[in-house]
This record gives structure tokens, C-alpha cells and sequence, in this order.
């Protein structure tokens, strides 16, 4: 009721009006086709339909956002909604244990603006190193210092004065600015990485390793989501056609010519076919741009074969799934009312604070306040900035999530809450989750059968690989030692107490208890990349070339996350922002007087 209130009253607030002129009505062909509205999606159709020669039709499974997708402290909500396909991994031999069914959720977006819409909104770029390994495998153009032009112009840092000014772009789409609420734990936070020797920087500008405050995805307080950005702002052109609640169930590809020709989709529970003059453009993002190629003839023979299906190229999809694990289960309680929860939210002057000024405890993104980018004893010891372990400090402890709505996200069970944080419930509380950013563990989407609206299958195999294990833990002792240090003394700070449920045989606190909660509870980012992967001819774990092309097949590219031949050591929607920038100059380059 809370929230269909602030829903109400908030739409008139937050100019999110439906701008989308949505209708049934369609071109038999467009000179662009894209799938998915997503992070990649949106930025490919905006760029594309700047020539006003060109038509560009996009066709997203979703709906268009709500108020309620626009409130940055409520992300985890999100996850219980049909904004969110509510994908589940199969069961694992080696994490996910202690959650629902024994099963990863693996959350995607659903809607314009994809994932972007139940986002965290942290914007972070990764590591400078990751793109110049990139370039190393064989992508040429992918170094650093290729892709930066891309990234400032994706960019409108509306709160650039005290961050690095020349890595940060003042006219891009997509709006950055930091959270109008700051928690007395994020100067401690910071002060603390300074007294481990690390420096208050911009996680985005020349440093790699470091403390700093988060940068947001947001404007005034509210969620700048990919549509937001880059679709709503030029959905006025006569030229750009954006279908919401359009579930593409197949491309087109004629089997002599190898060519994308078009696409089906199902709107209203119609079918129609389109064509695409020039090309095909897959955004679906990492689960169902690889469940897509595989429906139309695009994957491994065998598997196609398997299931009694065509093959038209026979390529690895679905193959090189990456993500970022995280544990975001630690809550540390402390002595004073200065964090955040959804009972201390509940109040006049937050919601008036934030409907009439866009500031305060609901413009947290997700409830994350800052980042640390550190290394571990397993990282290289060579004097790189390239960290392997990120810490995020959130303003409340799980023990906080009365409503439900990050434990829905987690999968955590009833059973378990109130073993572990029920008795808690009241008591002040903050977290800081430590994110593997560079895991060794590799996991695979694959199809269950031909029917394009069935679940893909998603093997994750998290923790697969015995040293994700031990630098996790090692990740988890350093999140407990900063909470534990001098500053944050100041609050009598202390480790909830209660051990989690299937791992209390084990000695509180030492390495063998994390190894096991790690097992049990930690849980994924959402970072899942991979599927596509983008490598030179000749690799072959490879999908797409470095111009995004799939192998084999011709007029068909894919724009998203699931082309990062590696995923990056930092959050991943700010890169899929500047691949879908990169991708879109490619594209107008390859039809230059076309
Ligand atoms: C809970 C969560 C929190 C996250 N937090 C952060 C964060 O704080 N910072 C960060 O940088 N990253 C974060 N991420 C990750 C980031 O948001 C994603 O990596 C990014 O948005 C993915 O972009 P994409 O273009 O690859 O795919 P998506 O944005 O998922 O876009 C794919 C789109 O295609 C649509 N689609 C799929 N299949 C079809 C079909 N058959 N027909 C038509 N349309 C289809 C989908 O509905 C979707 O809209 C988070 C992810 C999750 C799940």
C-alpha cells in the first residue's frame, strides 16, 4: 500500500511520463532491426535513428517503467515484479545451497530500459587493464584508451566538481551524479581505506585501486535508466519505432545466403513478421541474446542437432558465462540509529525530502553508499592497480529488510531469516559485501528445447574453481576488519552473531565457517556477461568478431553484455552503455553512403 502511494503521488513528480506512442502498427521493413530495449539496446537505437534516412524499429518483451522503477533506494524491490524475467540457475554442487530451492536467482530486467531498470545504479567502468586484455586477446580497438572516447561521450556527470573532470563527459545521454544522502559510514569507510594506505579516489578516472563515495545512474534523486536516457529523449523521431510488450521469438537468417533478413516476434498475442534491410541488431542481454541465436539455427551443432534443430553456424553461444558473486549477507550492528532500513524509511520527511527534492535515504542506489576497489593476497603482486576484490558498503544489515524485498532479490528463505537476522529486527545495522571481480569460474546458458517461451537453461558453476573460493573468503575477512576497526569503533560496531543455518557445525568466523557460507548464501551480482563472447577469427570460444558481427552469419550483430570476451573488475552496465556508443559508430561506418 506504502509503495502504490508513493507510486501514485510520485508520477507527477518525476516528469516520467509515458512518451512512448505505442501501437499495433507496423512497417513490413525497417532498415534496422533491434531486439531488446535494454542497456545495450536503447543507446544502438538512439544512435542509429540520428540519421534521419534510416529507419530503426526496436522491439523490447516489456513494459514501459513506473514511478516505482525510478526510486533508487527501492531497486531490490524490483526483483518481485514483471519487471524482472525471474530467471532460476539449475542446482549447483557448489554455491547457491542455502537458498531457495537450492537455486541462483538470476535476476534480468524486463521492460524498456532492461536491466537498467532494477539495477543498483552504480556507475563504475572497470579496470583500465581489463580493456587493454581485451585488446591483448585479438579485439582490435578494444584497448582503454579506444573505448574512453566512448564511455565520456555516453556520459552527463551532473556532479563532476570533485571527481576527475577530464574522464567524465558533460554531454552524453545517460545522467551520473552522486546519491543526495550521505551515511556518517562513508567518511569512516573512506578514512579507513586511507589508514590501509588506499587513496579517496574516482573509481572512473586515473586510479584503479581506491576508496570512494558511489556515482549513480540517476537525475535528481531519481533512476536515469537506459531508456530514460537515450530512448525517451528521441522518441518524438519519425524515424524510430519503439515497441514495448514485443517478444521476438526468432531471426530470420536464409539458410543459403547465411543472411539476417528479419525477425518474428509476438505482440498482444499476435504474430508478425518484419524484415530488416540493412541489419539485424541483438541486445536480448546475456541469458536471451544466446537463447535467441540458439531458437534461430546460431550455437554449438550438437546441442542444436540435440534438440532437433538446424544449425546455420555452428558457434560456441552460450558458452564463457561470467559473473560477479557477492556476499551481501554480513550485517554488522551498531549502537545509534544512523542507518538506513525499511522501517526507518517510513517516514513524512524522507518521502517529502525525496518526492519534492530528490534528496535523502530513498536516493541510496540499492542502499549502496560507497566502493572500495582493494587487493587481496591473491592478486598479482606486481605493482598494478588492478584490484580482485571490490568491497560495497550498504547503509542497512539484512536484518533491516522487514518488507522483504532484498531477500526476494537474494533468494534467501524465510527459515533462514528468521534464524539468522529476525531477532535482530529493529537494531541498527550496515553491510559491506565484498564482489569477486575477477572469478576463474566459467558456466554456460544453453536451450531446454525449441519452444522460444521456454526458460533457457543456466548453469552458472559458480565457485566451480577452488581459488574463487579462498579470495572470497579472503574478501569476506577484510569487509570484517575494516567494520571491526578503530573508527567504526566509534559505534561499538560488532558482527551479527547469529551463524547461518549449514554452516554452524564450523567454528564462527574462521576461514572453513566462510568458505561454507560463501557456498551457502553468497549471491550474484547481476554482472552475467559472457555468452557471446567477441574474439578474432580463428579463437575459437569465439562469437562475434571485434566488429560485434556473428560469425557466419551475415547483417547480424550483437550489442550487450554477453560479448565481453572477460568480465570486467568493476559493475557492468556503464560498459554495456559504452559498447552499445562503440557498436553504433561500427555500424554507421559499415553503411557510410548506404
Ligand atoms: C539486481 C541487479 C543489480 C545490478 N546492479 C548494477 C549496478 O548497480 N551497476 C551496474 O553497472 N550494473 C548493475 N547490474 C548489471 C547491469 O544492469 C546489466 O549488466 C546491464 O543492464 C545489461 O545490459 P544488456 O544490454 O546486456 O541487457 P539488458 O539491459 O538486460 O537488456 C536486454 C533487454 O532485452 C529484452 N529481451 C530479452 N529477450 C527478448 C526477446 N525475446 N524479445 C524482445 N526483447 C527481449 C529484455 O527484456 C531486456 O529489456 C545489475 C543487474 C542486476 C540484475
Amino acid at each position: 500500500q506504502f509503495f502504490n502511494f508513493l507510486n501514485g503521488f510520485g508520477r507527477s513528480f518525476s516528469g516520467s511520463e509515458n512518451v512512448i506512442n505505442d501501437s499495433d502498427e507496423f512497417l513490413d521493413e525497417y532498415d534496422f532491426v533491434v531486439i531488446g530495449a535494454g542497456s545495450g539496446g536503447s543507446v544502438v537505437a538512439n544512435r542509429l535513428s540520428e540519421n534521419p534516412d534510416w529507419s530503426v524499429l526496436i522491439l523490447e518483451a516489456g513494459k514501459d517503467e513506473i514511478f516505482l522503477t525510478d526510486i533508487p533506494l527501492i531497486a531490490s524491490l524490483l526483483s518481485i515484479t514483471g519487471y524482472n524475467w525471474g530467471y532460476k540457475s539449475k542446482k549447483l554442487k557448489t554455491a547457491c545451497l542455502g537458498l531457495i530451492d537450492g537455486r541462483c536467482n538470476i535476476a534480468r530486467g524486463k521492460g524498456l530500459g532492461g536491466t537498467s531498470i532494477i539495477n543498483f545504479l552504480l556507475y563504475t567502468r572497470g579496470n583500465k587493464k581489463d580493456f587493454d586484455d581485451w585488446e591483448s586477446m585479438g579485439n582490435k580497438g578494444w584497448s582503454y584508451e579506444e573505448v574512453l572516447p566512448y564511455f565520456i561521450k555516453s556520459e552527463n556527470c551532473s556532479s563532476c566538481e570533485d571527481i576527475a573532470g577530464e574522464f567524465h563527459g558533460k554531454s552524453g545521454y545517460l545522467n551520473i551524479e552522486h546519491p543526495g544522502y550521505q551515511s556518517p559510514f562513508v567518511k569512516l569507510f573512506i578514512e579507513t581505506g586511507m589508514d590501509m594506505g588506499y587513496p579517496n579516489n574516482d573509481p572512473n578516472g586515473r586510479n584503479g585501486l581506491g576508496f570512494s563515495r558511489v556515482q549513480a545512474t540517476m537525475k535528481k534523486g531519481l533512476r536515469c535508466s537506459a531508456s530514460k536516457a537515450f530512448l525517451k529523449p528521441v522518441a518524438h523521431r519519425s524515424n524510430l519505432k519503439i515497441s514495448p510488450q514485443s517478444r521476438v521469438t526468432k531471426i530470420l537468417i536464409d539458410h543459403q545466403t547465411k543472411q539476417a533478413y528479419g525477425v518474428e516476434f509476438i505482440k498482444n498475442k499476435q504474430k508478425y513478421t518484419v524484415r530488416a534491410r540493412k541489419e539485424v541488431i541483438l541486445s536480448a542481454g546475456t541469458i536471451n541474446s544466446a537463447q535467441l541465436l540458439m531458437l534461430s539455427g546460431v550455437g554449438p551443432r550438437s546441442h542444436l542437432e540435440g534438440l532437433g534443430m538446424e544449425v546455420i553456424s555452428d558457434l560456441p553461444v552460450g558458452y564463457n558465462y561470467q559473473d560477479h558473486m557477492a556476499m551481501s549477507t554480513i550485517a554488522f550492528l551498531v549502537n545509534e540509529s544512523v542507518t538506513v532500513s525499511d522501517l526507518t524509511v517510513q517516514n513524512p520527511i524522507d518521502i517529502y525530502n525525496f518526492i519534492a527534492r530528490g534528496k535523502g535515504p530513498y536516493t541510496i542506489p540499492g542502499g549502496a553508499e560507497a566502493l572500495a576497489f582493494v587487493k587481496t593476497k591473491y592478486a598479482s603482486k606486481s605493482n598494478d592497480d588492478y584490484p580482485d576484490m571490490e568491497l560495497v558498503l550498504g547503509a542497512g544489515g539484512l536484518n533491516g529488510d522487514v518488507i522483504g524485498g532484498f531477500r526476494a532479490l537474494l533468494g534467501i528463505p524465510q527459515k533462514f531469516f528468521d534464524s539468522v537476522y529476525a531477532p535482530l529486527i529493529g537494531r541498527p545495522s550496515f553491510s559491506i559485501a565484498p564482489v569477486l571481480l575477477r572469478p576463474k569460474s566459467r558456466g554456460r546458458v544453453s536451450l531446454k528445447d525449441s519452444n522460444p517461451l521456454h526458460w533457457p537453461v543456466i548453469e552458472p558453476n559458480y565457485f566451480s574453481e577452488e581459488e574463487d573460493l579462498a579470495t572470497m573468503v579472503e574478501g569476506i575477512k577484510m569487509a570484517i576488519s575494516i567494520a571491526h576497526s578503530n573508527r567504526f569503533q566509534r559505534y561499538n560496531t560488532r558482527i551479527n552473531p547469529f551463524p547461518f543455518p549449514g554452516c554452524k557445525h564450523l567454528r564462527f568466523g574462521s576461514d572453513e565457517y566462510w568458505a561454507c557460507a560463501v557456498r551457502h548464501v553468497s549471491t550474484t551480482l547481476g554482472h552475467h556477461v559472457g555468452t557471446c563472447k567477441m574474439g578474432p577469427m580463428g579463437d575459437p570460444t569465439a562469437v562475434v568478431d571485434e566488429q560485434l558481427r556473428v560469425y557466419g552469419v551475415k547483417n547480424l550483430r550483437v550489442v550487450d553484455g554477453s560479448i565481453m570476451p572477460n568480465v570486467v573488475a568493476g559493475h557492468t552496465n556503464a560498459v554495456i552503455f559504452m559498447i552499445g556508443e562503440k557498436a553504433s559508430d561500427m555500424i554507421k561506418d559499415s553503411w557510410k553512403g548506404f
